[in-house]
């Protein structure tokens, strides 16, 4: 039987993701949807300003959208998927999980909190025993796990792939499409014609999360990776798509040759949202491109290429579907984890 879901801000862009991803989707049944006070009690056909690529599911269409409240909804609901902006996340999000709800959540609060897991199924699935430990600090019938970043989501795959190499030092560049500002965040008269190198609090973000990903759990605690990062984030005019170019300095050599073969070995999972190849690697350097890569693997594949030797150790390049892998598809997946082992 199907797992009965909700999702939190329903009506905004990653939401509406979560909505196309979800409908369809054989394990889950969406049976709750919120979103501000503002849309509550409105339809959801009247509520969202619909905006993702394919029409509104006609199920979907005739919900009636709550507040974003506990008390609003149903209680055999299992699962909820959490799109809300970060300030609201916070304030609600563990009000969520003490009603016994299990809450996977791509907001930004609480992603680097000790007992918070931050998973990529592919890279750290382990990390999901910390709900464990949440439980017993924070007495929650439900649970909670995040995805992390989208820009962090694109190279961490990648750097896992490394690791047995050693990873040292790294230094990441994001060309980061608008849909990841939202989408009212950045205008046309700022963007078009133009690129801005800054992001707030996307540096740090990158920073910090792929050390937690990339860091060690022993069934009691949580271990941050000591690999060095560093960040430079840059908004082009992009619709969808974070382009990145990521250095790498290895303990060990490591050739353009071992780092391709290390990449597309890194096993994908078998899990329903799961691409068949984690990361494809490119031979032609003019590739990944935004525009004709972030669809690979439905939205769900890392795109890498352009691997090379530099003075500031290996160079390449990456991608991914900052909505889709880095987003939505993120929190399904984390759902799929969820299911697989057990916590709903
Ligand atoms: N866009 C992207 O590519 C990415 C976004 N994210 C993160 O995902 C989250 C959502 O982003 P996005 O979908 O772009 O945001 P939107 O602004 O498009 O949507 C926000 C959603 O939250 C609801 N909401 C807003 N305020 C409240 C409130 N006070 N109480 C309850 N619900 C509220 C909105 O409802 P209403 O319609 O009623 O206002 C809407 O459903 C953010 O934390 C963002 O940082 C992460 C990665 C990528
Ligand atoms: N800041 C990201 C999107 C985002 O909302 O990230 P986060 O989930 O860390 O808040 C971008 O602009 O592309």
């Amino acid at each position: 039987m199907a797992v009965r879901v909700g999702v939190l801000g329903a009506t905004g862009a990653v939401g509406q993701r979560l909505i196309q991803l979800l409908d369809p989707h054989p394990d889950f049944e969406i049976a709750a949807l919120t979103a501000s006070d503002a849309s509550a009690g409105k339809t959801y056909r009247q509520a969202a300003k619909w905006r993702v690529d394919s029409p509104i599911p006609d199920d979907v269409a005739d919900m009636t959208v709550t507040a974003t409240d506990p008390d609003d909804v149903p209680n055999d609901v299992d699962l909820l998927f959490s799109s809300l902006p970060s300030s609201v996340g916070e304030a609600v999000e563990p009000g969520f999980c003490d009603a016994g709800y299990v809450v996977s959540s791509n907001s930004s609060n609480g992603r680097m909190d000790e007992d918070i897991p931050l998973v990529i199924p592919e890279v750290n699935a382990e990390h999901l025993d910390l709900l464990e430990v949440q439980r017993d600090e924070r007495g929650w019938d439900g649970a909670m796990v995040k995805n992390p970043n989208c820009s962090t989501i694109t190279f961490v795959p990648t750097l896992a792939a490394l690791e047995e190499y050693g990873l040292e030092k790294v230094h990441v560049a994001t060309l980061q499409a608008v849909s990841g500002a939202g989408y009212d965040g950045v205008t046309s008269m700022e963007i078009i014609d133009n690129a801005i190198p800054h992001i707030g609090g996307e540096e740090d973000k990158l920073e910090t999360e792929s050390k937690k990903l990339l860091g060690s759990f022993d069934g009691a605690e949580l271990s941050l990776n000591d690999v060095e990062v560093g960040a430079s984030c840059n908004r082009i005019p992009t619709i969808d798509g974070h382009l990145e170019n990521v250095f790498v300095e290895t303990a060990e050599d490591l050739t353009p040759d071992e780092a391709a073969e290390a990449m597309r070995e890194y096993p994908s999972l078998d899990l329903y949202s799961s691409p068949d190849q984690l990361i494809e690697v490119f031979e032609d350097p003019e590739r990944p491109q935004p525009r004709l890569d972030r669809t690979l693997g439905d939205g769900m594949s890392i795109a890498a290429g352009g691997i090379r030797e530099s003075t500031f150790g290996l160079q390449y390049n990456c991608l991914a579907h900052n909505t889709m892998r880095g987003a939505a598809g993120a929190s399904v997946l984390n759902g799929e984890l969820l299911l697989e082992n057990g916590y709903l």
